[in-house]
């Protein structure tokens, strides 16, 4: 299998290729950001034809990688022919890549939860006329994928996805001075800063719900979330006879990985309809029985939690309300990194920007103007020092 992999230096970027190398994969090309010692050692080891890196280390990434191409373009990245593309980036500026990709027609492994957060039907469309599949990493929705194989989506009653509860979980009740060290310290997975702090809010989830409904096209009503501590069972379908299969792994994101490339050939097409998958040999260890030890399952706390609630808000709104959310967030999260945000902060902007969002409909140059207005927004937000 060769791949291309979007978002190499990251925490999913680098599991994938943990995950080739483990298999004997190649690689096509890499986009990376900044991180250019990362990106010139996984040049020399994987020797891709072609980098793209961001516009601002162009110039030195140029002078310090040799024996690739390097550009500053990951849709150009994106198209290139491969067996799978890996979409890895943080962030609404995975966006454009993941249209470009399935409009060319490939198959994408897609951990990248904002593009479907925020342009679902879109997405869809582009897949439709590209001839693109899409395959999910994110842990839960690749729990749904593999429960619904073989199933028919109408079947579905209810989508249920896990959530950790995060690092403030169980306290302490008054989130107002918690800090992003404490915050960025998940209770059961290593990842990005970003997804880190949106675990910490339940945004995170909240993200995850909209990202469900457009992958499987299930409303929003059949999505629901339920607390459970370990992060062992991923994600379960309720069926309409009253049947529930349930998804549950070691909380070893190179298995979501790994199942996404061996499904990619057969991916979908069109919301909630996976092909079969021919699996591919373990490469992230297994859950035995007696791993398994107690499972809880508790309701989410709303009240210290409020982001969940308003990703559902968000969806409820349509259009370019999720754009919105996700914007806000993006900037809020920032603030809180450099000090500049209180925790609870994240959810007080956000909800201040759910409040004004315009009534949009979905388009390309919608979610483009909607993005920058909500951005600007939350900057005024924070510097106005936005109250509840
Ligand atoms: N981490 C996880 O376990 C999970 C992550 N996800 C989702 O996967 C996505 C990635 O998450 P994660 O790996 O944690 O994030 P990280 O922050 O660890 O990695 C983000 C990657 O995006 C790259 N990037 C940033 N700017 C650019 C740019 N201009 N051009 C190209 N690449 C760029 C970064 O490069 P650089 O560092 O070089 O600047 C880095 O490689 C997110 O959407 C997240 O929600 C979903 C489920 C689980
Ligand atoms: C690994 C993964 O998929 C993450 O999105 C994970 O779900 C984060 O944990 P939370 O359940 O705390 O949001
Ligand atoms: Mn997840």
């Amino acid at each position: 299998m060769r791949l291309t992999l979007l978002g190499s230096t990251g925490s999913i970027g680098t599991q994938t290729l943990d995950v080739a190398r483990e298999r004997g994969y190649t690689v096509a090309a890499l986009a990376a950001g900044r991180n250019l010692d990362l990106l010139d050692a996984q040049v020399r080891e994987f020797r891709p034809e072609v980098v793209s890196v961001a516009p601002e280390v162009l110039a030195d990434a140029r002078a310090r990688l040799s024996g690739v191409r390097v550009v500053s373009d990951t849709s150009e990245i994106a198209v290139l022919p491969a067996d799978v593309t890996v979409n890895a980036m943080s962030g609404l500026i995975g966006l454009e890549p993941t249209r470009a990709a399935l409009q060319a027609g490939r198959s994408v492994a897609l951990a990248t939860k904002e593009a479907m957060v925020t342009a679902g039907l879109l997405i869809w469309e582009a897949a439709q006329v590209g001839g693109g599949r899409v395959v999910p990493v994110d842990s839960e929705h690749t729990g749904i994928y593999q429960c619904l194989v073989g199933e028919r989506v109408e079947d579905v009653a209810e989508l249920i996805l896990t959530a950790s509860g995060g690092p403030f979980r169980d306290g302490p009740a008054d989130l107002g001075g918690v800090t992003p060290a404490q915050a960025l310290k998940h209770p059961n997975w290593d990842m990005g800063r970003k997804i880190s702090i949106d675990s910490a809010t339940l945004l995170n989830k909240g993200l995850e719900v909209l990202e469900c409904a457009s992958l499987y096209g299930v409303p929003l009503s059949r999505v629901r979330v339920t607390v459970h501590p370990q992060s062992i069972v991923h994600a379960l379908i309720r069926f309409r006879d009253g049947s529930l299969k349930a998804n549950l792994g070691p909380t070893d994101m190179r298995l979501a990985i790994a199942y996404a490339l061996d499904a990619a050939p057969t991916g979908m097409q069109a919301p909630g309809q996976p092909g079969t998958v021919r699996r591919g040999p373990e490469v992230a260890g297994h859950l035995g029985w007696p791993l398994l030890g107690t499972l809880e399952f508790r309701e989410p706390d709303l009240q210290r939690f409020p982001a969940l609630a308003q990703a559902y808000r968000a969806g409820e709104l349509g259009g370019v309300a999720p754009t919105a959310l996700n914007a806000a967030d993006e900037v809020a999260v920032d603030a809180f990194l450099a000090g500049r945000l209180d925790f609870p902060g994240i959810a007080r902007v956000i909800e201040g920007v759910l409040d004004e969002v315009p009534q949009q409909a979905l388009g390309w140059d919608a979610i483009r103007d909607a993005d920058a207005w909500a951005r600007a927004r939350t900057h005024e937000l924070i510097a106005a020092g936005v109250r509840a």
